[in-house]
């Protein structure tokens, strides 16, 4: 469903991607993890065309991101980003709506089968008791799922998220990890970016590692996190491992720094 080969991005004059292949099959919950500066947000937008790539292809369910319309496009792949978005006096519910705006005619009123989206885009999110709130009273959590709820109104066939755990509260936090892995099991192709690799573990089919704008290891979770990798990458001490069946990461802390010299 997202198929990308030898991407690389220049921006400012210096190299942010280099020859990143990834590619995201439908039903898989498939994450994109890295330090601070890696890459994966800039990655992520190249797929709905806010960055376009130096070289390279991007391709989303066959469609090849750089000739394709944004509307085009945004019936196919939903994303939310961390960028913070202002929207004077909307109610949850008219922002989930815009979701439905890509299916619709110019200036074609929402219909029945849109308005019932929607609602399945709140139940989903749990955002039905919060329909008729303005966006600018709601914590960060809460507009995080606003945004969840938006993409999933659009109804695409790929979903991008990037770092969609950001600001939430533990319960939420799985609350949108089980609901992704929910979706990806009923056909949808997921990508998100994740900062804690116990998600990752726990969550996605494959992982694909950054480290300064390069893919160093895609696969398996359990296979990936090594302990040489995880010292190498993200300097922790840790490892993954599978245990009565399941995967699950032990972090032991920070990879000790000798003293520094005088
Ligand atoms: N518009 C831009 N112009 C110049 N450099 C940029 C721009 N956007 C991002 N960068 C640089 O590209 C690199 C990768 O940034 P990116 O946001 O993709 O990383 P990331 O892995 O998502 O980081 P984080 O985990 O901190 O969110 C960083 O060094 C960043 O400073």
């Amino acid at each position: 469903m997202i198929g990308a080969r030898g991407v690389r991005v220049v921006l400012d004059g210096g190299a942010v991607l280099s020859d990143v292949d990834v590619s995201v099959r439908e039903g898989e919950v498939f994450g994109l993890v890295g330090p601070n500066g890696s890459g994966k947000t800039t990655f992520l937008r190249t797929l709905y065309r806010a960055v376009r790539p130096d070289a390279g292809a991007v391709e989303v369910a066959g469609l090849p991101v750089a000739n394709t319309g944004r509307r085009r496009l945004a019936r196919t792949l939903a994303a939310t980003t961390q960028e913070a978005e202002h929207r004077a006096a909307l109610t949850v519910s008219e922002v989930v709506a815009q979701g439905r705006v890509p299916h619709l005619g110019l200036l074609e009123p929402m219909r029945a089968e849109d308005r019932r989206i929607v609602g399945e885009a709140l139940v989903a999110t749990a955002l039905s008791d919060a329909a008729g709130r303005d966006v600018g009273t709601l914590s960060g959590g809460e507009r995080q799922r606003v945004a969840i709820a938006r993409a999933l109104a659009q109804r695409p066939r790929v979903l991008v998220l990037d770092e969609p755990t950001n600001h939430l509260d533990l319960r939420h936090q799985f609350g949108v990890l089980d609901l992704l892995a929910a979706l990806a099991s009923d056909g949808l192709a997921v990508l998100l970016t994740l900062h804690d690799l116990r998600h990752a573990v726990e969550y996605c089919h494959r992982i694909a590692v950054l480290d300064a704008g390069r893919v160093v290891a895609t696969g398996a979770p359990a296979e990936v996190l090594t302990a040489g990798l995880l010292a190498d990458v993200f300097g922790v001490r840790g490892r993954a491992h599978v245990v009565d069946g399941r995967p699950v990461l032990e972090i032991h802390g920070a990879v000790a720094t000798g003293p520094t010299a005088p």
